[in-house]
């Protein structure tokens, strides 16, 4: 499973990042996308970058199929599973912006600057459910995308697009966002305070320690437990100071979400587990990333390259 997390520090900069939690490999690099480069696309044509971005993916015949992506405005976009749910056109339609579903985070992360911009975009566009070459299944996501100021969830079903603001900057698998949003309530007396003593008939109660509050907050791996958890993570992380502050926190947030091999088997018996966890941050437009076997982090910034270039950077995850 993965869950995605964004926030503002005090200054109002993004952060932005996600667990990927999966069983298997596709060979996946961090990859930086330059203002440059001519992308090609089934139905446009050509995508023609914006906005520099940069984020993991696998490149196939020229395009950069990102699972998720930071830009230099300042935007990001992430995908996460979403099957039984997930549908997408089997066609592109009659006008508007027809995109493939495994370019829809780099046309999003590479033409705006702003949710708002996101949200109006979408109006015109139609997904359509075809993968990058035949090697590959059409991925079966829904998606974040924040800024500095929001996040919405866009899930395409049988009844069509649905943009959801997102005021809890986080997500997780199925079911849809609305359902999520809803099942939160159920945790409203999950509490950080440290309870007083009560008196109960003629006993004196002491909570046993740090977390007494915390009693009934969701400790599984399903993503409704997972969905809990980040949310309520990423509301009660105190404010931080400065860019390794708030990087920490983005990661240790992602943390209180992530998955230990063995615990959680796949329907195929395969364990799912935290493959990687990345964050973006719009500030200083560095992409920080971490690896299942080495949790040292790894970063990379976009003005360390050339972003008039026409070429894709690829750099082993
Ligand atoms: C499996 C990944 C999502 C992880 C996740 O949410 N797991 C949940 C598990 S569960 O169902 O809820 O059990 C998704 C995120 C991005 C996806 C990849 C990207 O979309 C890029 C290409 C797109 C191609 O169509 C398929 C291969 C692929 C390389 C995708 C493979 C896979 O679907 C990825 C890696």
């Amino acid at each position: 499973m993965c869950t995605g997390v964004r926030f503002s520090d005090s200054k109002g900069n993004m952060y932005f990042g996600r667990n990927l939690d999966w069983c298997e490999s596709y060979g996946e690099r961090v990859v930086v996308t330059p203002r440059g480069a001519r992308i090609p696309s089934p139905f446009l044509g050509a995508i023609e970058p914006k906005y520099a971005c940069v984020g993991t993916a696998i490149v196939v015949n020229g395009a950069p199929c990102y699972f998720d992506c930071g830009n230099e405005a300042g935007l990001a976009v992430g995908g996460l599973n979403f099957p039984g749910y997930a549908q997408f056109a089997e066609g592109p339609a009659e006008g508007g912006v027809n995109l493939a579903v495994y370019e829809f985070p780099l046309w999003i992360a590479s033409q705006f600057s702003t949710v708002a911009e996101v949200r109006s975009a979408l109006k015109k566009v139609t997904l359509v459910a075809k993968a990058p070459n035949e090697g590959y299944a059409v991925a079966q996501l829904h998606w974040i995308v924040g800024d500095a100021k929001e996040s919405i969830v866009i899930e395409c079903q049988a009844d069509g697009m649905h943009v959801y603001d997102d005021d809890l900057d986080v997500l997780t698998n199925q079911p849809p966002f609305p359902w999520h949003a809803e099942n939160v309530r159920n945790y409203l007396h999950v509490s950080n305070e440290h309870p007083e003593p009560v008196t109960w008939t003629r006993d004196t109660l002491k909570a046993f320690g740090t977390g007494a509050g915390m009693v009934g907050f969701p400790g599984g791996y399903d993503p409704a437990s997972r969905f809990v958890r980040a949310a309520y993570l990423n509301a009660n992380y105190p404010t931080e100071e400065g860019e390794a502050a708030n990087v920490t926190r983005l990661f240790r947030t992602l943390e209180g979400c992530s998955m230990c091999k063995g615990a959680g088997k796949m329907g195929d018996g395969r364990y799912e587990y935290t493959m990687f966890s990345d964050c973006y941050s719009a500030a200083s437009r560095t992409y920080y990333w971490c690896t299942y076997d080495e949790p040292a982090r790894h970063s990379l910034c976009l003005d360390d390259y050339d972003l008039d270039g026409t070429e894709l950077v690829t750099v082993a995850q």
